[in-house]
């Protein structure tokens, strides 16, 4: 289900860390109820590029979060006007149990809507429920995955940008992920989605965009999948080892 207004405009967005610029040029839009799969190598700049947009890498271009110019602003700014990044790292509390990283996470909500938030991350991830007391870091990683994404829902996010979320986890975990980022998509939510995991990314994605060398080489149609041939054809004719 795709919303017709633009949730995300990116036009010319780069991102650098001192001089060295490792993404150029980038315009990319996500639609409410959309997922977007951010594809490429290792070392394109994806995660570089996810930083820029959620203001924690230094870049520039102009970035428009529901209406809002949000380029120059600092990242809790972004993450007030509703941008939540789930980083590689996860960004847990370890220390903390489930239910404190979720009532963290929540406080970014109105106040009004912290338990209604909580509860539906719960209930996209049943776990986190029977394991509220316990600390995030004695969890398995696909728990604290779902635990990372519980945190960022509890939030009331418009946007999920999401870096690699089946990294390291076992398959088992894959379709609990899968069907709550198709569930939040369904809850209008839009979703940047970097995955290597490319048969993932397809089975969640309505639209594909592929990022080689810094800079956005394909874009693809809406509810258009990519073959992964197609993916190493492209890899391939932009000049990087398939
Ligand atoms: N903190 C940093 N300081 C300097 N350069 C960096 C930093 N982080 C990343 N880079 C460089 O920026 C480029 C893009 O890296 P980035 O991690 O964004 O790519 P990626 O597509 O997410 O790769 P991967 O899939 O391996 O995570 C790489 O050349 C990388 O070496």
């Amino acid at each position: 289900m795709v919303h017709t207004a633009p949730l995300l405009e990116c036009r010319a967005v780069s991102a650098r860390y001192g001089g060295i610029t490792v993404c150029r040029d980038v315009s990319l839009s996500v639609a409410r109820g959309e997922i977007v799969a951010l594809l490429g190598p290792n070392g394109a700049g994806k995660t570089s590029l996810l930083g820029a947009v959620s203001g924690i890498v230094r870049g520039g271009g102009d970035m428009v979060l529901d209406g809002t110019e949000m380029g120059r602003l600092p990242a809790d700014r972004r993450a007030h006007l509703g941008l939540r990044l789930v980083p590689e790292g996860r960004g847990l509390f370890p220390e903390l149990s489930v239910r404190e990283n979720l009532r963290l996470g929540s406080r970014l909500a109105p106040a009004a809507r912290r338990q209604e938030l909580i509860d539906r991350a719960i209930e996209l991830f049943p776990i986190l429920g029977d394991r509220l007391e316990q600390q995030a870091g004695n969890m398995s990683g696909g728990e604290q995955q779902m635990l990372a994404v519980g945190k960022a829902i509890a939030g009331a996010p418009s946007l999920l940008m999401l870096d690699e979320p089946t990294q390291g986890l076992a398959p088992s975990v894959f379709d609990v992920l899968r069907q709550a980022l198709l569930a939040l998509r369904d809850d209008g939510l839009g979703i940047v989605l970097v995955e290597q995991r490319h048969a993932f990314a397809q089975s969640v994605a309505d639209r594909t965009a592929v990022l080689v060398s810094g800079t956005l080489v394909h874009q693809g149609e809406p509810g258009e999948t990519i073959a992964r041939d197609e993916l190493m054809r492209i890899y391939t004719g932009a000049g990087v080892a398939a």
